[in-house]
């Protein structure tokens, strides 16, 4: 099954190799509350075939980004396994944005509204000069309070929010809505 992805999927194109992704990510009803959906993005990174295509199609995005990013900033946490392959690629520093509590040293924090509960992101203080171009990247929007929350940091550091990426949207709860910065979903619900 591997190598036989592996040969078609220079024959197929973005938006085949996201049908064929979006069909293998798993739902978890209720979970983790009660009328939640839970989108598995593990269960496509469990595949190395399929963890594969969701990585061509990563990168061909980023390539094409104008103007080009100087940080990838990865959202805790399961923005840092994306943020962090696209810095590689991108040849820009990885800079994550993490819960409260966990990064040394001075931080900026601000605290937002989740489907599920409430949070607090933290970034190191001036870690990115001002000006510097920067792309976020998550796994999931939702509400968008995460990425809201992610996108104020970077722009209270007076860095310009070039995009914010997720690999999943879910368009019902229309997060896009409430960030002031392009945003840019591969894969819709
Ligand atoms: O658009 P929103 O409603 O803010 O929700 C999206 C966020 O929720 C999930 O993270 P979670 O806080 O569950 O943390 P995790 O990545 O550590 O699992 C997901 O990875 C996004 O970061
Ligand atoms: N429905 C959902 N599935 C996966 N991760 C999430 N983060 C917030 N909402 C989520």
């Amino acid at each position: 099954m591997i190598k036989l992805i592996t040969i078609m999927s220079e024959n197929l194109s973005d938006k085949q190799k996201l049908d064929i992704i979006k069909e293998n990510i798993k739902a978890f009803e209720d979970f983790p509350k009660p009328g939640i959906i839970f989108r598995d993005i593990f269960s496509v990174l469990a595949d190395p075939s399929l963890f594969k295509l969701l990585h061509e199609v990563l990168l061909s995005h980023v390539k094409e980004i104008q103007p080009p990013v100087e940080y990838i900033c990865g959202v805790d946490s399961r923005g840092f396994i994306f943020g962090s392959i696209l810095a590689v690629f991108l040849r820009v520093p990885f800079i994550p944005i993490r819960k409260k509590g966990k990064l040394p040293g001075p931080v900026d924090s601000i605290t937002y509204e989740l489907e599920y509960g409430q949070d607090t992101l933290e970034i190191q203080t001036n870690i990115i000069k001002e000006g510097g171009r920067v792309l976020i990247v998550d796994d999931l929007l939702a509400t968008g309070g995460t990425l809201w929350a992610a996108a104020m940091l970077i722009s209270n550091l007076k860095a310009e929010v070039v995009e914010c990426l997720t690999i999943i949207e879910l368009l019902d709860l229309k997060g896009r809505n409430k960030i002031p910065f392009p945003v840019y979903s591969l894969i819709q619900f």
